[in-house]
Formats: C-alpha cells, sequence, structure tokens
C-alpha cells in the first residue's frame, strides 16, 4: 500500500468502527454458528407484533404487516419451495411487483439458505433469459402481468404465479397464493457461511450482457451500516425507498437494509408518479424518504403548491442513481424544508460514498460526499498509482483495508475491474484535501438514465434483431430530466428507409424484447457507423458530437 493520501483522514476510524468479524460476532454471539439473512431480517423481531411493512395497493389500500406475519408467511414460502426441490444454494428468481408476497417470497428463500434473483417487471423475454440462464434458477415466481414474457423465455425454469380472484392458472404452472394457504409456516431457518450467497443481482457493463453479481451473506453489514450511517435511519422514522427492488438500490435499501434494522419499510405498487408520491408522504407522514434525482426532479416539476402541503414532514431524504444537482438541494429546502444529500454506489459492493446523514462530519454540500466508514476509496491513475488530491482518476475500492467490501468477482465472468489489490469503480472522479468527493463521469459508455445503469451493447443487440437494422451503435446523452437518454444511431439493411414511423418501430421493439426503461428515445439513420481500423464501434465519438450539438443549440 503507497502512503494514505490526505484524503482519507478518517480511514482509520472507519476501520475500528467496522470489522466484518466484530459485527458478524456482535449479531450472532459465534461466527461458528453461522448466518442466515431471513433470522436478522424478520426472525429475530418476532414476537413483540412489531410494524415490518406498509404496503399501499396500487388501488390506494394501506394494508400494514408485522415480523411476525412476514415470519409466518416466509414459513409457508420457504415449506413451498422445499416442497418444490428448492434447497441451500439454489435460485429462486422473482418477477414481482412492490406487494407484500415480494417479501415473502425473499424472506422465505433466505430461509431455507436458497438464493433470491430479482428480475425488473419492466424487463422484456430477451433480458429474463439472459439472467436465468446464467443463475440456473431453478423457480421463478411471477405474476399474471409478467407471466406472458416467460412463455418467450427458452428453457425457462418451472414457473409459480401469483393470482388475483378470477383469473386462471397457465397450464403447468404452481398456484403460488393456494399453495401457500395449506403449506405450514414453520420452517427451520438453514444456517450458512458469510460466505455463502444470498442475492444473484445483475449489473451492465460496457461489453457483453449484463453479468451476474453474487452477493454473500456478509454484504449485510454493509447494507445494516448503510442505512444506519448514511440514511441514518432512526427507530421514530417512516421509512420510503421509492426505487424498485428489481435493482440494487431498492433490493439492498427498501427490504434488506430496514428490515436489517428491525424498522419497517413502505411499499407502493402503483407506478411512480409525482402526485402520489407526494399523497403517500402525507398519508403516512414519512419522514425519510429514499430514491433517484429523476425521482427528484419529478417532484419539484409538480410546482411549489404540490410540496406545500408536505413541507416539514421530511426529516431526511437520500438520493442515489445519478448525481444529485445543486438545483434540487436548494429546491428540497426552500420548498419541503428538508435536507437531500447525495449517496453513491453500485450494484457491486452497494452504497460506498455518502453524505452522511447519520454522521454530520462526513457531509459536504455540493460534492458526492466521503467514502463510508469501512471503505478506503481511492483515485487511481491509468497505471493503477493513488492519487492525492484535485487529479482526476478512476474511483477504486482499496480491497486489503475496506473491511466492509464484499464484491469478489463477477458470476462466471471475468472481472477485469479487480486488479492489483484494488476494485475500479469505472467512475472518474477527483477529491479535495477534506476527502470529499467529486464526479467527473463515467470512464467507459455505460449510460445512467433515470438511476438506471443501461449497458448500450444490450440495447444495440435488440436493435440487431429487428430485420431493418444493420448496425447499430448506442450511446447516452445528455438530457435534463434523466441525466442522459439512450439514444441509438442506426445503419438500416438495404431495402429499408428511415423514417419517425421506424424510429418509433424500433423504440417499441426494443421496449418490448429487451426492457421498457432502456429503449432509444432518440433513433437517428446514419450511413455509417464511426470504427476503429480493426471495425470496433467508437461510440465515444458519437457521443462527443452528440454533446457538442446540444451545447449549440
Ligand atoms: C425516477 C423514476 C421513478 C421515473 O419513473 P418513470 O416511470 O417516469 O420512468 P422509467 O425510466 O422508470 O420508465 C421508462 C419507461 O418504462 C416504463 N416502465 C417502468 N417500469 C415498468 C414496469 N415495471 N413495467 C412496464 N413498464 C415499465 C415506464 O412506463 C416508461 O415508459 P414510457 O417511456 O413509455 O413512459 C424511475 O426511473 C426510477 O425509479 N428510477 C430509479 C432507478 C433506480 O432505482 N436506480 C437505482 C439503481 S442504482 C443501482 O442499483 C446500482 C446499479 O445500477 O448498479
Amino acid at each position: 500500500m503507497t502512503d494514505t493520501p490526505a484524503a482519507l483522514p478518517r480511514y482509520e476510524d472507519a476501520v475500528k468502527r467496522f470489522r466484518i468479524e466484530d459485527e458478524i460476532a456482535r449479531l450472532h454471539g459465534d461466527p461458528a454458528t453461522g448466518i442466515n439473512a431471513y433470522v436478522e431480517c424478520c426472525g429475530r423481531y418476532t414476537g413483540a407484533n412489531r410494524l415490518a411493512l406498509r404496503a399501499i395497493s396500487a388501488g390506494g389500500e394501506l394494508r400494514e404487516y408485522s415480523f411476525d406475519d412476514l415470519a409466518d408467511m416466509s414459513g409457508r414460502v420457504g415449506t413451498l419451495l422445499k416442497s418444490l426441490g428448492v434447497g441451500p444454494g439454489d435460485v429462486v428468481a422473482g418477477m414481482l411487483p412492490r406487494i407484500p408476497e415480494l417479501v415473502a417470497l425473499i424472506l422465505g428463500t433466505w430461509r431455507i439458505g436458497a438464493v433470491y434473483q430479482p428480475l425488473f417487471t419492466a424487463f422484456g423475454p430477451k433480458a429474463v433469459e439472459h439472467r436465468l440462464s446464467y443463475s440456473k434458477a431453478k423457480l421463478v415466481v411471477t405474476n399474471p402481468t409478467n407471466r406472458g414474457k416467460l412463455d418467450e423465455v427458452e428453457n425457462h425454469p418451472r414457473i409459480a404465479t401469483i393470482l388475483a380472484p378470477g383469473e386462471t392458472l397457465p397450464e403447468g404452472d404452481t398456484d403460488f397464493r393456494a399453495a401457500l394457504a395449506t403449506a405450514s409456516p414453520d420452517r427451520e431457518p438453514v444456517m450458512r457461511k458469510g460466505s455463502d450467497l444470498f442475492m444473484m443481482m445483475s449489473t451492465s457493463g460496457t461489453t457483453g450482457h449484463p453479468k451476474g453479481v453474487p452477493v454473500p451473506l456478509s454484504a449485510l453489514t454493509a447494507f445494516g451500516a448503510y442505512m444506519r450511517d448514511a440514511i441514518g435511519l432512526r427507530p421514530d422514522d417512516v421509512f420510503w425507498n421509492i426505487a424498485d427492488p428489481g435493482w440494487a438500490y431498492g433490493l439492498y435499501y427498501a427490504i434488506t437494509g430496514p428490515l436489517l434494522l428491525g424498522i419497517a419499510t413502505t411499499f407502493y405498487e402503483g407506478a411512480f408518479n409525482a402526485k402520489s408520491t407526494y399523497d403517500i408522504i402525507e398519508r403516512l407522514g414519512v419522514t425519510s424518504l429514499a430514491g433517484s434525482p429523476t425521482a427528484y426532479r419529478l417532484l419539484m416539476a409538480e410546482g411549489p403548491e404540490a410540496a406545500a402541503r408536505v413541507k416539514g414532514k421530511l426529516r431526511v431524504v437520500s438520493s442515489a442513481g445519478e448525481p444529485l444537482n445543486p438545483e434540487v438541494i436548494r429546491w428540497f429546502d426552500a420548498h419541503l424544508a428538508a435536507p437531500i444529500h447525495d449517496h453513491y454506489g453500485q450494484t457491486e459492493n452497494g452504497m460506498m460514498v455518502n453524505n452522511h446523514h447519520g454522521l454530520k462530519h462526513l457531509v459536504r454540500a455540493g460534492s458526492a460526499g466521503f467514502a463510508m466508514p469501512g471503505y478506503r476509496m481511492v483515485v487511481l491513475d491509468e497505471a493503477g498509482n493513488e492519487l492525492g488530491p484535485n487529479q482526476p482518476g478512476v474511483l477504486a475500492v482499496d480491497i486489503a483495508n475496506s473491511p466492509l467490501r464484499w464484491f469478489s468477482g463477477y458470476h462466471q465472468a471475468e472481472t477485469p475491474a479487480i486488479a492489483g489489490g484494488y476494485y475500479r469503480t469505472g467512475d472518474t472522479v477527483e477529491y479535495e484535501p477534506d476527502g470529499s468527493v467529486s464526479f467527473i463521469g463515467r470512464a467507459d459508455d455505460v449510460i445512467t438514465s433515470s438511476g438506471y445503469r443501461i449497458g448500450p451493447f444490450d440495447v444495440e443487440s435488440a436493435l440487431i434483431e429487428h430485420p431493418a437494422v444493420n448496425e447499430a451503435a448506442v450511446v447516452g446523452v445528455p438530457d435534463p430530466q434523466r441525466t442522459e437518454i439512450v439514444k441509438a444511431f442506426v445503419v438500416l439493411a438495404p431495402a429499408f428507409q428511415g423514417s419517425e414511423a421506424l424510429a418509433e418501430e424500433l423504440a417499441q421493439h426494443v421496449k418490448k424484447r429487451l426492457s421498457a426503461h432502456s429503449y432509444p428515445r432518440e433513433v437517428e439513420f446514419v450511413s455509417e457507423l464511426p470504427k476503429t481500423p480493426s471495425g470496433k464501434i467508437q461510440r465515444f465519438l458519437l457521443r462527443k458530437a452528440e454533446v457538442e450539438k446540444r451545447k449549440a443549440e
């Protein structure tokens, strides 16, 4: 290790606060007894009629569930999974909206020592097929809205479907609700090691399809630390993280994190809009809100009158997924009287750089924040040397000196981001002498849109499936609402002519086949794409030209 740069004066402090071994020992008495995520997030809070979940249906009906209710439901899920042949280490996938059964499914999966894989409900068959093929999931649990997509997935595993009254069960499926009604709620948790997996996530990179991110049980320590130190969650908070649990921020910190601390979480089944968000904040008296800047910009766009009715209600607001604009910080202060703090993380390792609501000395307005205690974050040059303040480089985790770090490589795929004792995030940053970090951008072609991380290769692959498309290059272009939007440059097959109708058809094709959130909102037809002499598409040239074009407008 080179000298600790001045940027990280709080690093020793961090190591003292969080040693994974100490934390696991604290939670379990003796690490040799093992760990079970259901016990951590539910089992140990039963018997006190303690609130665990407020679930608001799409129609606005509020139902509350205690940890005891979730223990009962997840026990039944565990029994059902066992009867379907699922055992410790097997993967169970869930493609469900934010309904109480989703929490029961996740906890029940963990209870029997199995691994939960989220499938975002906006995914089309192509995105689902890829994820199920590498995870080798033994079962998918879904609902009728999403069930049809699985028919287009080759070699899909067994399916359990959650039916509403009056809906018919597709042939061969297990009726999830009916099976739970008769299953025993008594299910002894299967204890595992800290290095065993309990989630299988996925994330997009520049090249190839999304890769699996295996999450070991030891990550619970990091998830709890984020909730306590960065979100600053308190027992008296009414907490709502609006992120979808189909992705890391939602699964880690809308479900796992609050339940781990024994604090209730909130689900709203309906689609996001500013009005319903204000309604729910007012109705439940939400005091701690988490979500992405796009969601916050949409709240701003609703105007000060809409904000006025919840002004002063929010104690703290946390923002993740994209850099937070200073304008949002000012607006939240003026119209909601709420401190909104920027937090940074990735599916790999979770949140790592934050303005900590719970640690006031680790806040610097306008910056991305400080390394979370438990992580030693550094900035590296291309050769892998640690840089000092005010020098741009790649943000990285010093593996040996970050006790909360848990990511150790992609599922059955190379992980060039881990090398020389560091994990490189792929984000370009620099830091101030006080250790606060400022973001400059991505060091690769990954697109950040509405807080989602979108891999251009996936979108290009979906476009090329369309008969009109010969070649495609996909880049992120700046957008005031969504940070970036996906733009596709398309070279058409000879028999086709570019038109608005064809652009729309291509967008819809990607939306249906790949995912509703990653379709190109702009399509430009071009005669050729810029390439290197070896034939590699130079996306950065397209992006640069777009940025310049937009500046000139
Ligand atoms: C800010 C938002 C609430 C705004 O929601 P919107 O609905 O306006 O827009 P969107 O971008 O989600 O959706 C784009 C399009 O997909 C559609 N769509 C969205 N969800 C859908 C679903 N479940 N089923 C079918 N369609 C769906 C929308 O209607 C919309 O269509 P149309 O365009 O036709 O209107 C949302 O984008 C959001 O929650 N973003 C945060 C994402 C997030 O959690 N990021 C953290 C991940 S960070 C993380 O986990 C780390 C990592 O990434 O590695």
